[in-house]
């Protein structure tokens, strides 16, 4: 075994010492186990300790530190009870003063004692002073700190001192050798250990100010050494599936796809097209495809889904899809439904909400090979549900389900000896430096133009004051025979201060659209009510829908052409953007109005611009990148795992260039070292690395 690996081993083994101290317990619970955690525990500032600061040049703003002799102490009672102490150097004189205050503390600043002083200074009635300084008697022969101290995150349990000495201790012990040929490092940085021990310990010359934005080579150093490693395991992870056997999935001339293609009501897109070759090519190979299709709202990825199902049931296997909500899985049930059964396929249904002999009929029929495609929710990975023979796996908006559900996805695949095909579906297009990261190891098809006919959908800002208006308009597009949502973010009234709620608001449009259908649509609907309601709105019949995000995303009314979202200014730009997505979806022009309740926020500001300024999702998941940053983008909150660490990948994108580069290097040429690199890191975060 490396002798990397060896460490990990060792130090990961479970230890059978004794009881953990308080601190150690503090330790622990940040995560900070292993010499190579305390080392990666970076400061978040830095105190200079390094100098004194003559106390006629002190200014106020910011911790300073000054050295005096003390003057004189006294107790004053009025305005409170407090220690006023008067401390002086050559260039003039300190007032401290402790409100709360020992005998002990008094005793220790004796008349004519030299004392260091730190804290915040200010200018106060009496001149200069600090209030609760830290202090230490010293000699004229006291040594200042030879380098800055560091201030690191910390909890209550674990005071700074105790937590700074483990640190130190950590980044003496851990091994931090080279372990990268010069070859693949971007010139100019630090090796490891030269990095960590400048950011743990930066001498008095080192600009604080680069290492505390993180722009310093020390960083980049650090960075590129983790965004190297997450490169390595995707490409560990591509290579390990390509040992990996699946059935070779071919359609056979006049098979089903084709008839499937014949039967559909319209012909598809260039794009559609294109993609649709690309999975076909990935399915007749005999190892798994793991492939992302990814397309704006409404670019009609469900049709090349029902085609990917075609090619395997033709070839006499079975397919999965699963879809994170129950809305979202009943709408793809639907349509494939109506495109598949008339070619002889049975569709079995799996959800939360359909139990006993409904399920177990449903169960039956996968387990026998009588159904050849599943549809459903996480249900579909229930335990009891055994395939008789899964070739597909298609899973829609797959960064929306946690990541034991993927985990559980994963290990039920992994039953058969022979690997199915794995198709994601996402109507979040990924930017590239997130596709870059996480999917590195994932072939992208993208369907880059709508269906044909389709008129952008305008999109309109209003303050809620002109509400009246708003629901003028909806009268009006009623009255042409069209059909509208009208979402809001909140159910009840007591999970907000001011949201007006999706109850009220349906009682408010019932009352101005006498003799119109109305429907309310939430979470907490049981499924088959949500169900029927749906089923009107789809039928025609209601002509107003009032719902929460519950229909964000894979709800298809093309009659549906006005959308108004309450409190937009709370929606993510992804979600606003999926909502929108609902409209536009015919040939009618749509209009979709964004209804915000100001004073917004800057960030509120930029979203509504956004959304009325562009159509483009691409451009869209850009923004969004920008504005929230990838780990919310990417629903990293909910797993609760940040997934980069140093990195940041709306800043860094430069970097992560070089580290894909290099990470491609290190792979074929210098194996050991990758493997190397590779133990270190995934030794600090497996979990990240391998989410
Ligand atoms: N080539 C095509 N020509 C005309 N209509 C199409 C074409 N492809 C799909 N459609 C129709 O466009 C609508 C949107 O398609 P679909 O629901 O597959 O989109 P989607 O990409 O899944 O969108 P979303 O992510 O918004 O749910 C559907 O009504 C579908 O039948």
């Amino acid at each position: 075994m490396p002798p990397a690996a060896e460490r990990a081993t060792k130090e990961t083994a479970p230890r059978a010492a004794p009881a953990l101290s308080a601190p150690q317990r503090a330790l622990h619970k940040l995560g900070l186990k292993r010499d190579i955690d305390l080392a990666l525990h970076l400061p978040l500032r830095y105190e200079d300790e390094t100098r004194n600061i003559p106390i006629g040049q002190a200014r106020e703003g910011g911790t300073v530190q000054v050295e005096g002799v003390v003057l004189d102490h006294r107790v004053e009672t009025r305005p409170r009870r407090q220690l006023v102490v008067r401390i002086a150097d050559d260039s003039g004189e300190l007032t401290l003063r402790f409100l709360h205050f020992y005998p002990s503390q008094q005793k220790a600043m004796p008349v004519g004692q030299r004392v260091r002083v730190r804290g915040e200074l200010r200018v106060g009635f009496f001149g200069k002073e600090m209030v609760h300084p830290a202090v230490k008697a010293v000699t004229e022969d006291t040594p200042l700190a030879q380098a800055m101290t560091p201030v690191y995150p910390a909890s209550a349990q674990l005071p700074q001192a105790y937590l700074r000495k483990a640190v130190a201790g950590g980044l003496q012990r851990a091994a931090l050798g080279e372990v990268l040929p010069p070859e693949v490092l971007p010139p100019g940085l630090p090796t490891l250990k030269q990095a960590l021990q400048l950011l743990h310990h930066p001498t008095p010359q080192t600009p604080i100010a680069a290492l505390e934005d993180r722009s310093h080579p020390a960083w980049e150093r650090l960075k590129f050494e983790e965004l190297l490693a997450q490169q390595l395991s995707q490409l560990e992870a591509k290579r390990e599936r390509a040992r990996l056997q699946a059935p070779a999935l071919k359609a056979e001339p006049g098979g089903l796809p084709e008839q499937l293609l014949a039967a559909l009501p319209f012909s598809l897109t260039g794009a559609q097209h294109r993609v649709c070759e690309e999975i076909a090519a990935d399915l007749a190979r005999p190892q798994p495809m793991h492939r992302l299709l990814q397309g704006d709202v409404g670019s009609g990825k469900t049709v090349v889904a029902a085609l990917a199902a075609a090619v395997a049931i033709g070839a006499g296997w079975q397919c999965a899809l699963m879809a994170p909500t129950e809305l979202l899985a009943e709408q793809h049930f639907r349509k494939l439904v109506q495109w598949l059964e008339p070619l002889g396929i049975r569709v079995a249904w799996l959800s939360g909400s359909r139990k006993g002999k409904a399920r177990q009929q449903m169960v039956d029929m996968v387990a026998s090979g009588e159904a050849g495609l599943v549809v459903g929710t996480h249900a579909v990975i229930q335990q009891d549900v055994n395939f008789h023979r899964l070739g597909l796996a298609i899973v829609d908006e797959q960064h929306r389900f946690g990541v034991a559900q993927r985990l559980a996805l994963r290990s039920k695949l992994e039953a058969s000896t022979l690997e199915p095909h794995l198709l994601m579906m996402s109507a979040t297009p990924i930017p590239r430096t997130l596709a870059m990261t996480y999917f590195a190891d994932l072939a992208v098809s993208t369907i880059d133009e709508l269906p044909p006919g389709r008129t952008p959908v305008l999109t309109k800002v209003f303050a809620d004051g002109r509400r009246d208006e708003v629901i003028a308009r909806i009268a009006d597009e009623v009255e042409a025979g069209r059909q509208v949502y009208w979402v809001c973010p909140l159910i009840e009234e007591s999970e907000a201060l001011d949201l007006r709620n999706a109850t009220e608001t349906h009682a408010e449009l019932c009352a101005a659209l006498p003799g119109r259908s109305v429907g309310l649509l939430h979470g907490r609907m049981p499924a088959a009510d949500k169900a029927a309601v749906m089923a009107e709105f789809s039928a025609g019949r209601m002509q107003v829908l009032v719902a929460t995000t519950v229909i964000e995303v894979g709800v298809d009314v093309p009659n549906a052409s006005l959308m108004v979202i309450e409190h937009a200014e709370r929606f993510g730009l992804s979600q606003l953007h999926q909502l929108r997505g609902r409209v536009g979806r015919g040939a009618v022009a749509s209009i979709c109005v964004l209804l915000y309740t100001g004073p917004l926020s800057p960030s509120g500001k930029a979203r509504l611009k956004a959304m009325a300024g562009t159509n483009d999702g691409f451009e869209i998941a850009r923004l969004d990148l920008e504005i929230r940053g990838p780990g919310e983008f990417m629903g990293a909150r909910q797993s609760g795992d940040a997934l980069l660490r140093f990195a940041d990948l709306a800043q860094d994108a430069p970097l992560l260039e070089q580290a894909r580069e290099a990470a491609a290097v290190l792979f074929s040429r210098h194996p050991a070292a990758a493997r190397a690199h590779l133990e270190r890191w995934l030794a600090t975060r497996a979990e990240y690395l391998k989410a």
